[in-house]
């Protein structure tokens, strides 16, 4: 069986999508961390299958769900960036006929809309905040706000210049307050309305984008500032997104871009089992 493959970002948060509409592919957590390996793979931050929700067996008022997977091979709930490279797929593949449309994820449907220009907006739902807990870069410990976007996140609104930290090594954490591990966020502030991100995600490392992020990086600023509602840029390495929150409820806005197709090498799928 020829296994067909994408290669996408969004602001560079890099994703192989794997077209799986009826879930016939045995998509372990080796071959997900072997596909996203950048010397002995294709190289992602995280896999997109591509599935029928019927075909997954779970619920969703979407006809195609976002399977996604982190690079070490573990599922998260949720992907902001992935969902909007999940929707620009089925739209320009013609498997959604309309520019607006449901996806489902495991952390609940999400609204999509993909625009003229090629942008997507994906609404994001509740950005919950959750509690406030601590970052240790190194030796230094950064404050942060919890938020929930469906996964979890801890943002540390810093003075210091993002671009100094040394987050080559994990974060550490708390992880009697996020067992399930977390999403790091460090943020500067660049005026109103404007914010700097650098992110160190959750079963992945580093990485140059991370759409849930951004979200729970002006749901932070916003809580900090006493309310739950505006709008903000947010400057990440690979780009640049906009987040609106209208009482706490989120949407994301930003670009995709293809920049491969082609098929598996069928051997070297099936020794990664
Ligand atoms: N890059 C993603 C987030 C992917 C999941 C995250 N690593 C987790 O484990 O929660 C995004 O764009 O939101």
């Amino acid at each position: 069986m020829a296994i067909e493959f994408l290669k996408g970002h969004g602001t560079q948060n890099d994703f192989v999508l794997l077209p799986d509409p009826a879930g016939r592919l045995d998509l372990t957590p080796g071959r997900v961390a072997a596909l996203c390996d950048r010397q002995r793979g294709l190289g992602a931050d995280g896999v997109l299958r591509v599935i029928r929700s019927e075909a997954l067996g779970l619920h969703s008022d979407g006809e195609w769900f976002m399977d996604y997977r982190n690079a070490d091979g573990s599922l998260a709930e949720m992907c902001g960036n992935g969902m909007r490279v999940f929707a620009r797929y089925l739209v320009d593949t013609g498997l959604a006929r309309e520019r607006e449309f449901v996806v489902g994820s495991r952390a609940g449907d999400k609204p999509v809309r993909v625009h003229a220009d090629g942008l997507v907006t994906v609404r994001m739902g509740p950005a919950t905040i959750t509690g406030s807990s601590v970052a240790m870069v190194g030796d230094r410990n950064f404050s942060g706000v919890a938020v929930d976007v469906g996964n979890p996140h801890l943002v540390s609104i810093v003075d210091e210049d993002v671009d100094g930290l040394d987050l080559r090594e994990q974060p550490r954490y708390d992880s009697d307050f996020f067992p399930e591990g977390v999403n790091l966020e460090f943020v500067n502030p660049r005026g109103e309305g404007a914010l700097r991100m650098r992110v160190y995600e959750r079963g992945v490392g580093e990485t140059r984008s991370c759409g849930t992020g951004t979200v729970a990086a002006v749901a932070a600023a916003l809580h900090l500032a006493g309310t739950d509602t505006g709008e903000s840029t947010v400057d990440i390495p690979g780009g640049r997104v906009v987040v609106i929150m209208d009482h706490g409820e989120s949407t994301l806005t930003g670009p995709v871009e293809f920049v491969a197709r082609g098929e598996l090498d069928e051997n070297w799928w099936a020794a990664q089992a």
